[in-house]
């Protein structure tokens, strides 16, 4: 029997927080801080490290941390999750998106089927209709082979792959693995898809209607909007569209798509993108071996997270070191800061998974909790954010602890040494200052040059971002999210608060509104 109980219930919480603070300026100043920075870090998948060096933490707090751990039974918590029990307890289904990329624990049957089985098959159903339309066996109506592939759906149908695709294009072109263009569509607002349809040659493209549930308004309008713009073509849209959904959505089974691939309700959105929702554009735009690689990754870093021991365990030491933060030391915000091009569209993925699932003031019971639960997350590649916000993050008034990703090698390898140095060279010098700058301040006679220091940062390097270590980065966060939920004792997997907006846009298109929402919707021309 697991204990579901709430974070400021436990003994090893109430003594975290009596554990004594550390002082980021002088443990990470001279030979203490080197030797630090060599110590605390572990090796994740794929070449990754996690190194929390720069985390207000010692020895004493990481002892508190690994007591927290086992009291909590996070270990047994993702267990009971990847042997399928219900842990998603609000919408009374289980939590597999593990198991789209391997297998954890048992055998896991639900609605009469293999799980495991059932998310292979839609893999090799993927590859075998990707390596079709490469090789011309499936083509346009004019039978020309198509080029271009276009997602067509929102919030975990969209942010999840187009970063994941964004990551990989250069790395694609470089190591002669890009086969499709891909471009997505996500917005109702009506210039999205009239952008992406006027910039690619409709007659050659492929779309790929994505929805889980398939009655997303945004994504059904989007559907609507393309298949008009074919119909105008003199095109067939029956020709030109694939879905994936789930097998008990209104699209599945549906003569308006040349194929339809399926994930299922026990794999969230933002959590889908080592499903079908991933799969059929990243195998289409890169083939599929690379998304089989991508998978081989993510399983490899899902393999860490089983390890009992938190100092061998990066996900569940990140997301202990956030609940401390957030908990007892009260930092209310996480910034996510990859110094790679790569990964422009990553933080985006990771204010959805993050804050959709962890955004919760209820426990699984539905009982109010009375402490902080999930940060707000938000990102920029540097170093151009270090030209836009970190002014705040070295001198505001707000601590913001961050997250740092940092590979040593581009991902083109096209570079120029200028000033006796390579732009990649200046990117990863600029990180690693970064942490230290942020760290240890500087003091100066002028308050305003001075630099208090004591921000937190965490860093995980790499040598460069490939499929494997692609897959390996985002194992690492969906794990974290989920021990955090565990720590938290929230539902991580639910998201009901995105409801109410789309119910009262509803009332606004069929005029069903009075007060404040008439005059707005007034103010705005409906
Ligand atoms: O894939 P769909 O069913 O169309 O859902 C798309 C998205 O819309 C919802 O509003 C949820 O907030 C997201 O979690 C979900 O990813």
């Amino acid at each position: 029997m697991i204990n579901w109980n709430n974070l400021d219930t436990l003994e090893a919480f109430k003594e975290l927080k009596e554990t004594p603070l550390v002082d980021l300026n002088k443990v990470m100043s001279g030979e203490a801080g080197a030797e630090r920075v060599k110590t605390y870090n572990i090796p994740m998948a794929e070449g990754l490290n996690y190194n929390f060096a720069a985390k207000k933490v010692d020895d004493t707090t990481l002892k508190a941390l690994e007591k927290l751990a086992t009291e909590a039974e996070l270990s047994d918590k993702f267990a009971a999750l990847y042997n399928g029990e219900v842990v998603n307890t609000g919408e009374n289904r289980l939590v597999l998106h593990h198991m789209t990329r391997g297998q954890l624990g048992e055998a896991v049957n639900a609605d009469g089927v293999d799980k495991r089985t059932f998310y292979t098959t839609q893999q090799k159903r993927i590859a075998e209709f990707a390596d079709k339309v490469h090789n011309g066996a499936i083509t346009n109506g004019a039978g020309e082979k198509f080029t271009t592939v276009v997602q067509i759906g929102i919030g975990g149908s969209d942010l999840g792959p187009r970063a994941m695709y964004i990551a990989l294009e250069n790395w694609a072109k470089k190591n002669n693995s890009f086969k499709m263009e891909a471009h997505f569509i996500s917005n109702v607002d009506p210039d999205d898809a009239s952008a992406v349809l006027t910039s690619i040659d409709v007659a050659h493209s492929l779309f790929i209607l994505v929805s889980k549930s398939g009655t997303t308004l945004e994504t059904l309008t989007n559907e609507s909007f393309v298949k008009n713009a074919l119909k105008e073509a003199g095109l067939d849209p029956a020709k030109h569209m694939i879905a994936v959904t789930s097998e008990t959505s209104p699209l599945a089974k549906s003569d308006d798509y040349l194929d339809a691939f399926y994930m299922d309700d026990y794999i969230g959105g933002r959590f889908s993108s080592t499903s079908s929702v991933g799969g059929a554009v990243l195998s289409l735009a890169f083939g599929p071996d690379v998304f089989a690689d991508f998978l081989e990754g993510a399983s490899a870093e899902d393999k860490l997270a089983l390890n009992k021991d938190v100092l061998k365990n990066p996900a569940m030491l990140d997301a202990l070191i956030g609940v401390y933060e957030r908990n007892v030391l009260g930092y209310e915000c996480t910034a996510v800061l990859p110094y790679s091009q790569g990964l422009s569209r990553f933080p985006a993925h990771l204010q959805q998974l993050d804050m959709e699932s962890n955004g919760k003031s209820v426990n699984r019971f539905n009982e109010p909790v009375n402490y902080p639960t999930g940060p707000v997350i938000f990102g920029e590649p540097g170093t151009n954010g270090q030209h836009s916000f970190y002014q705040l993050l070295h001198q505001g008034t707000n601590i913001v602890p961050l997250q740092f990703i940092g590979f040593k090698n581009s991902q083109l390898e096209n570079d120029v040494t200028i000033q006796d140095s390579t732009s990649q060279q200046k990117l990863c010098a600029n990180v690693a200052a970064q942490i230290v700058a942020f760290a240890c301040g500087k003091d100066d006679n002028n308050p305003n040059k001075t630099f208090k220091g004591g921000r937190p940062s965490s860093i995980i390097t790499g040598d460069k971002l490939t499929p494997k270590s692609l897959g390996a980065l985002l194992s690492h966060f969906e794990n974290k999210v989920m021990f955090q939920g565990f720590l938290w004792n929230i539902n991580s997997f639910d998201q009901e608060g995105v409801q109410l907006g789309k119910v009262l846009a509803k009332r606004v298109l069929a005029h069903d509104t009075d007060g404040a929402l008439k005059v707005y919707s007034q103010m705005l021309g409906i």
